[in-house]
Protein backbone atom coordinates (compact mmCIF):
# COMPACT_ATOMS: atom_id res chain seq x y z
CA UNK A 1 0.00 0.00 0.00
CA UNK A 2 1.57 3.35 -0.71
CA UNK A 3 0.65 6.32 1.40
CA UNK A 4 1.32 9.62 0.77
CA UNK A 5 3.18 11.64 3.27
CA UNK A 6 4.31 15.47 3.96
CA UNK A 7 7.37 16.07 5.45
CA UNK A 8 7.42 19.61 7.28
CA UNK A 9 9.26 21.06 10.34
CA UNK A 10 9.29 24.04 12.92
CA UNK A 11 12.66 25.06 13.91
CA UNK A 12 13.81 21.63 13.21
CA UNK A 13 11.75 20.07 15.23
CA UNK A 14 10.41 17.46 12.12
CA UNK A 15 7.15 16.22 11.64
CA UNK A 16 6.11 13.29 8.80
CA UNK A 17 2.42 14.68 8.21
CA UNK A 18 -0.35 12.07 7.54
CA UNK A 19 -3.70 13.11 6.16
CA UNK A 20 -6.03 10.02 7.15
CA UNK A 21 -9.24 12.34 6.95
CA UNK A 22 -10.50 10.60 4.17
CA UNK A 23 -9.43 7.00 4.86
CA UNK A 24 -8.41 5.86 7.93
CA UNK A 25 -4.30 5.59 8.68
CA UNK A 26 -3.40 3.49 12.16
CA UNK A 27 -0.24 2.39 12.37
CA UNK A 28 1.15 0.32 14.51
CA UNK A 29 4.06 1.00 16.87
CA UNK A 30 6.56 -1.20 15.34
CA UNK A 31 5.80 0.61 11.67
CA UNK A 32 5.93 4.17 13.37
CA UNK A 33 9.02 3.76 14.84
CA UNK A 34 10.42 2.34 11.28
CA UNK A 35 8.80 5.68 9.73
CA UNK A 36 10.62 7.44 12.49
CA UNK A 37 13.90 5.83 12.04
CA UNK A 38 16.59 8.43 10.47
CA UNK A 39 18.55 5.59 9.16
CA UNK A 40 16.44 3.08 7.60
CA UNK A 41 12.78 5.13 7.24
CA UNK A 42 12.14 8.75 6.63
CA UNK A 43 12.78 10.22 10.05
CA UNK A 44 10.72 12.47 12.47
CA UNK A 45 10.64 13.56 15.87
CA UNK A 46 6.56 13.23 16.01
CA UNK A 47 4.13 11.51 13.21
CA UNK A 48 1.06 13.68 12.99
CA UNK A 49 -2.16 12.44 11.66
CA UNK A 50 -5.24 14.38 10.50
CA UNK A 51 -8.44 13.12 11.01
CA UNK A 52 -12.01 14.21 10.90
CA UNK A 53 -13.38 15.71 13.80
CA UNK A 54 -17.01 16.20 14.77
CA UNK A 55 -16.87 19.68 16.39
CA UNK A 56 -13.40 21.01 14.80
CA UNK A 57 -12.02 21.28 11.74
CA UNK A 58 -10.05 18.39 11.95
CA UNK A 59 -8.30 16.53 14.68
CA UNK A 60 -4.38 15.88 15.18
CA UNK A 61 -2.95 12.85 16.37
CA UNK A 62 0.49 13.16 17.70
CA UNK A 63 3.13 9.83 17.98
CA UNK A 64 6.79 10.13 19.16
CA UNK A 65 9.18 8.59 17.40
CA UNK A 66 9.60 5.79 19.94
CA UNK A 67 5.77 4.68 19.10
CA UNK A 68 4.22 5.95 22.07
CA UNK A 69 1.46 8.72 21.99
CA UNK A 70 1.37 12.37 23.07
CA UNK A 71 -1.72 14.57 24.05
CA UNK A 72 0.33 17.40 22.78
CA UNK A 73 3.10 19.18 19.91
CA UNK A 74 3.04 22.61 19.46
CA UNK A 75 5.36 22.73 17.17
CA UNK A 76 3.48 20.06 15.38
CA UNK A 77 0.28 21.56 15.45
CA UNK A 78 2.05 24.98 14.39
CA UNK A 79 3.05 22.75 10.97
CA UNK A 80 0.04 20.90 10.56
CA UNK A 81 -2.62 23.82 11.30
CA UNK A 82 -0.49 25.96 8.18
CA UNK A 83 -1.72 23.32 5.96
CA UNK A 84 -5.14 23.14 6.96
CA UNK A 85 -5.10 27.00 7.22
CA UNK A 86 -3.90 27.06 3.61
CA UNK A 87 -6.44 24.44 2.25
CA UNK A 88 -9.54 26.66 3.79
CA UNK A 89 -8.17 29.62 3.07
CA UNK A 90 -9.48 31.02 6.14
CA UNK A 91 -7.41 32.83 8.56
CA UNK A 92 -7.84 31.00 11.83
CA UNK A 93 -9.03 27.24 12.51
CA UNK A 94 -10.35 24.94 15.52
CA UNK A 95 -8.15 21.47 15.89
CA UNK A 96 -9.34 19.15 18.62
CA UNK A 97 -6.49 16.85 19.86
CA UNK A 98 -6.27 14.54 23.30
CA UNK A 99 -5.44 17.50 25.48
CA UNK A 100 -8.23 19.74 24.31
CA UNK A 101 -9.27 22.57 21.78
CA UNK A 102 -6.92 24.37 20.20
CA UNK A 103 -7.04 27.33 18.23
CA UNK A 104 -4.92 28.35 15.41
CA UNK A 105 -3.51 31.52 13.19
CA UNK A 106 -1.37 32.95 10.40
CA UNK A 107 0.18 36.11 11.59
CA UNK A 108 0.55 39.24 8.94
CA UNK A 109 4.41 38.02 8.84
CA UNK A 110 3.13 34.14 7.50
CA UNK A 111 4.16 32.68 10.29
CA UNK A 112 1.48 30.57 12.84
CA UNK A 113 0.22 30.99 15.85
CA UNK A 114 -1.49 28.45 18.25
CA UNK A 115 -3.54 28.78 21.34
CA UNK A 116 -2.03 25.87 23.36
CA UNK A 117 -4.71 26.63 26.39
CA UNK A 118 -4.08 27.36 29.89
CA UNK A 119 -1.31 25.09 31.40
CA UNK A 120 -2.32 22.27 34.02
CA UNK A 121 -0.14 23.12 37.41
CA UNK A 122 -1.61 20.17 39.77
CA UNK A 123 0.72 17.25 40.70
CA UNK A 124 -1.96 14.76 39.48
CA UNK A 125 -2.36 17.06 35.77
CA UNK A 126 1.41 17.00 35.44
CA UNK A 127 1.38 13.85 36.64
CA UNK A 128 3.71 13.53 39.44
CA UNK A 129 3.76 9.95 41.18
CA UNK A 130 2.71 11.69 44.37
CA UNK A 131 1.22 15.07 46.39
CA UNK A 132 3.71 17.56 46.25
CA UNK A 133 4.43 21.12 44.96
CA UNK A 134 4.66 20.93 41.27
CA UNK A 135 6.43 24.45 41.89
CA UNK A 136 9.40 22.41 43.29
CA UNK A 137 10.18 18.89 42.66
CA UNK A 138 12.92 16.67 44.45
CA UNK A 139 14.54 15.93 41.16
CA UNK A 140 18.34 16.24 40.38
CA UNK A 141 21.01 15.20 37.78
CA UNK A 142 24.54 15.96 37.35
CA UNK A 143 24.05 19.68 37.13
CA UNK A 144 20.58 20.24 38.01
CA UNK A 145 18.01 20.13 40.52
CA UNK A 146 14.72 21.19 41.87
CA UNK A 147 12.05 20.96 39.05
CA UNK A 148 8.94 23.07 38.05
CA UNK A 149 6.65 21.15 36.39
CA UNK A 150 3.20 21.51 34.49
CA UNK A 151 1.44 20.16 31.58
CA UNK A 152 0.90 21.99 28.33
CA UNK A 153 -0.95 18.99 27.05
CA UNK A 154 1.62 16.87 27.84
CA UNK A 155 3.76 16.61 31.00
CA UNK A 156 7.04 18.86 31.21
CA UNK A 157 10.13 19.28 33.63
CA UNK A 158 11.82 22.38 34.28
CA UNK A 159 15.55 22.90 34.97
CA UNK A 160 17.24 26.31 35.77
CA UNK A 161 20.65 26.95 35.22
CA UNK A 162 23.35 29.61 34.87
CA UNK A 163 24.72 28.39 31.95
CA UNK A 164 23.45 25.61 29.43
CA UNK A 165 26.29 24.79 27.71
CA UNK A 166 27.75 23.01 30.56
CA UNK A 167 25.15 20.18 30.88
CA UNK A 168 25.66 16.76 29.21
CA UNK A 169 21.85 16.82 28.13
CA UNK A 170 22.11 13.58 25.92
CA UNK A 171 23.23 11.32 29.58
CA UNK A 172 21.39 13.54 32.00
CA UNK A 173 17.72 13.96 29.79
CA UNK A 174 16.89 10.20 29.34
CA UNK A 175 17.72 9.76 32.79
CA UNK A 176 15.58 12.34 34.12
CA UNK A 177 12.84 11.39 31.50
CA UNK A 178 12.26 8.15 33.35
CA UNK A 179 12.32 9.83 36.33
CA UNK A 180 10.33 7.66 39.54
CA UNK A 181 8.43 10.93 40.40
CA UNK A 182 7.37 10.99 36.68
CA UNK A 183 5.08 7.99 35.62
CA UNK A 184 4.39 8.87 32.54
CA UNK A 185 7.82 9.80 31.75
CA UNK A 186 8.02 13.64 31.26
CA UNK A 187 9.93 16.36 28.20
CA UNK A 188 13.10 17.27 30.06
CA UNK A 189 13.32 21.13 29.68
CA UNK A 190 16.78 23.28 30.52
CA UNK A 191 16.21 26.46 30.91
CA UNK A 192 18.29 29.63 30.91
CA UNK A 193 17.27 33.07 31.64
CA UNK A 194 18.89 35.72 29.79
CA UNK A 195 16.66 38.68 30.48
CA UNK A 196 13.29 39.37 32.21
CA UNK A 197 11.78 38.87 28.34
CA UNK A 198 14.53 36.22 26.60
CA UNK A 199 15.04 32.81 27.55
CA UNK A 200 17.59 29.78 26.69
CA UNK A 201 16.01 26.70 25.89
CA UNK A 202 17.06 22.95 25.31
CA UNK A 203 14.84 20.14 25.37
CA UNK A 204 15.35 16.53 25.64
CA UNK A 205 11.75 15.23 24.37
CA UNK A 206 10.10 12.17 26.00
CA UNK A 207 9.64 9.36 23.06
CA UNK A 208 11.96 11.25 20.52
CA UNK A 209 15.22 12.24 22.44
CA UNK A 210 17.04 15.97 21.86
CA UNK A 211 15.50 18.16 19.30
CA UNK A 212 15.99 21.28 17.75
CA UNK A 213 13.26 23.10 19.20
CA UNK A 214 10.09 22.03 21.15
CA UNK A 215 7.06 23.76 21.14
CA UNK A 216 4.73 22.83 24.31
CA UNK A 217 8.18 22.71 26.01
CA UNK A 218 8.81 26.49 25.14
CA UNK A 219 5.37 27.34 26.28
CA UNK A 220 6.59 25.73 29.70
CA UNK A 221 9.23 26.87 30.29
CA UNK A 222 7.85 30.53 30.10
CA UNK A 223 5.05 29.43 32.58
CA UNK A 224 7.02 28.42 35.29
CA UNK A 225 9.83 30.67 34.75
CA UNK A 226 6.86 32.91 35.43
CA UNK A 227 5.84 31.26 38.18
CA UNK A 228 9.42 31.43 39.80
CA UNK A 229 9.00 35.47 39.29
CA UNK A 230 11.93 35.39 36.95
CA UNK A 231 10.07 36.63 33.34
CA UNK A 232 7.68 38.25 32.01
CA UNK A 233 4.21 37.51 30.62
CA UNK A 234 5.67 37.32 26.83
CA UNK A 235 9.20 35.87 26.02
CA UNK A 236 11.66 35.21 23.21
CA UNK A 237 12.41 31.61 24.00
CA UNK A 238 15.86 30.66 21.63
CA UNK A 239 16.10 27.01 21.01
CA UNK A 240 19.09 25.28 18.86
CA UNK A 241 17.14 25.46 16.10
CA UNK A 242 15.98 29.32 16.38
CA UNK A 243 13.23 31.60 18.12
CA UNK A 244 9.34 30.99 19.39
CA UNK A 245 7.72 34.24 20.60
CA UNK A 246 5.66 32.80 23.57
CA UNK A 247 2.95 34.85 25.35
CA UNK A 248 0.52 33.94 28.39
CA UNK A 249 -1.93 36.32 28.49
CA UNK A 250 -4.36 37.45 31.44
CA UNK A 251 -6.96 34.78 31.09
CA UNK A 252 -4.33 32.08 31.62
CA UNK A 253 -4.08 30.90 28.09
CA UNK A 254 -0.60 30.59 26.24
CA UNK A 255 0.17 31.43 23.09
CA UNK A 256 3.35 30.24 20.66
CA UNK A 257 3.80 31.60 17.55
CA UNK A 258 6.92 31.31 14.82
CA UNK A 259 7.63 29.64 11.88
CA UNK A 260 6.88 26.76 9.80
CA UNK A 261 8.17 24.65 6.59
CA UNK A 262 7.54 22.15 4.03
CA UNK A 263 10.91 19.61 3.56
CA UNK A 264 9.61 17.09 0.78
CA UNK A 265 6.68 15.17 -0.13
CA UNK A 266 6.82 11.42 -0.26
CA UNK A 267 4.85 7.98 -0.69
CA UNK A 268 5.24 5.13 2.31
CA UNK A 269 5.37 1.91 1.59
CA UNK A 270 3.44 -0.06 4.01
CA UNK A 271 2.46 -3.85 4.48
N1 LIG B 1 7.77 18.48 19.67
C1 LIG B 1 6.67 18.73 20.49
C2 LIG B 1 6.41 17.86 21.68
C3 LIG B 1 6.07 16.44 21.25
C4 LIG B 1 5.47 15.52 22.27
C5 LIG B 1 6.39 15.12 23.37
N2 LIG B 1 7.58 14.47 22.94
C6 LIG B 1 5.62 14.27 24.38
O1 LIG B 1 5.75 13.02 24.41
O2 LIG B 1 4.88 14.86 25.17
C7 LIG B 1 6.29 20.17 20.65
O3 LIG B 1 6.65 20.96 19.77
O4 LIG B 1 5.56 20.49 21.58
Amino acid sequence: MQVPFLKMHGLGNDFVVLDARAEPRALAAETIRWVGDRHRGVGFDQLITLEPAQDADVFFRFHNSDGSEAGACGNGTRCAASLILNETGRSSIAIRTIAGLLGAERLPDGTVRVDMGPPRLGWADVPLAREMDTLHVPMAADGVSDAACCSMGNPHANFFVEELSALDVFRIGPELEHHPLLPERANIGFVQVLARDHIRLVVWERGAGYTLACGSGACAALVNARRRGLVEARCTVTLPGGDLVIEQRADGHVLMSGPVATSFKGELTLG
